[in-house]
């Protein structure tokens, strides 16, 4: 397949569309050598859709951080190929990487990561700043409006409840209208009512704007919001599952894992999360 370019343009010309937002071939990484190599991804293949919310589940260490940091051109792998929409990211050079992330690739992390002296507002459009672009006034107005931040434009992070900061992260990488959203434990560092209003924004851009969303979480509850939950174990893509619930995602989740993780149905959490350490709440 040929790339297309990835230049200052990359936003303003309409990129040819496939109906996959992004796809992983044949990815393997490994890290480290001789007795301390950690294979972490083992020929992963996946291809995430537009318009569709997906959520990458699996027992801790299995690879979900590395198969979300290589699609989304953040780490590099051994072999197999990624591609963004229809660019190869083994094409790109350093400069067209960064561009590509910048212009075409949004990102929730679990820490909000938002620069405490700019206003909400002055982070939700940074991305566009240091591309030198200006905002689309109505796309802001509705992004900002879609995750209730109207009135909390001209507050600092330090102002803002974890939830609220949370959503002017979502607001920043909603803002460029990129060809897909990453989030690494969006919700982790949340209660869980601030987690659910977050977790429905996303299925809110899903929705509602067609956008394409990736997630991983640990937590049964957040991974029910998706629309497909894809189940890695050692490195591996080992099952999937369209229009999840929470409990079906925690009874695979138990399979997967041989059942250790409570003695019995009668012993699981009201809210249960398959790994505590994620959790906060
Ligand atoms: N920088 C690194 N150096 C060495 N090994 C690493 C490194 N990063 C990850 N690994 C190993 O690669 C494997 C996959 O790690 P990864 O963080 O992708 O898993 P994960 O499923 O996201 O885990 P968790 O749920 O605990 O966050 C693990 O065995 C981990 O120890």
């Amino acid at each position: 397949m040929t790339a297309d370019p990835v230049d200052q343009f990359a936003t303003l010309t309409p990129h040819p569309t496939t109906g996959i937002a992004a796809a992983v071939t044949d990815l393997s990484k490994a890290y480290g050598s001789g007795d301390t190599r950690v294979v972490a991804l083992d020929r992963v293949g996946i291809s995430f859709r537009e318009g569709e919310f997906t959520a990458i589940m699996g027992p801790s260490g299995c690879g979900k951080s590395t198969l979300m940091h290589c699609a989304a051109g953040l780490d590099s792998f051994d072999s197999g190929s990624v591609r963004i929409g229809t660019t190869e990211l083994g094409t790109l050079d350093d400069r067209q990487l960064t561009a590509l992330r910048r212009d075409r690739i949004g990102f929730v992390f679990q820490a909000f990561n938002l620069l405490p002296t700019l206003s909400a507002l002055e982070n939700i459009t940074l991305p566009l700043t240091i591309a030198g672009r200006r905002p689309d006034r109505e796309w802001l107005d509705r992004v900002v409006s879609m995750v209730g931040l109207s009135q909390r434009l001209d507050h600092r992070p330090g102002q803002l409840s974890g939830g609220q900061q949370q959503r002017v992260a979502v607001a920043r990488a909603l803002v460029s209208r990129p060809a897909i959203i990453f989030g690494d434990e969006p919700t982790g560092n949340l209660d869980s009512r601030a987690g659910a209003e977050v977790l429905g924004f996303l299925r809110d851009c899903v929705r509602g704007m067609g956008q394409t969303v990736v997630m991983v979480t640990h937590d049964p509850v957040a991974a029910g919001y998706a629309d497909r939950v894809v189940f890695l174990a050692d490195g591996r893509l080992v099952d999937e599952m369209d229009r999840p619930t929470p409990e079906r995602v925690l009874d695979r989740m138990l399979r997967l894992s041989g059942g250790d993780i409570t003695s019995g149905s009668a012993a699981r959490p009201q809210t249960p999360a398959f790994d505590t350490r994620s959790r906060t709440s």
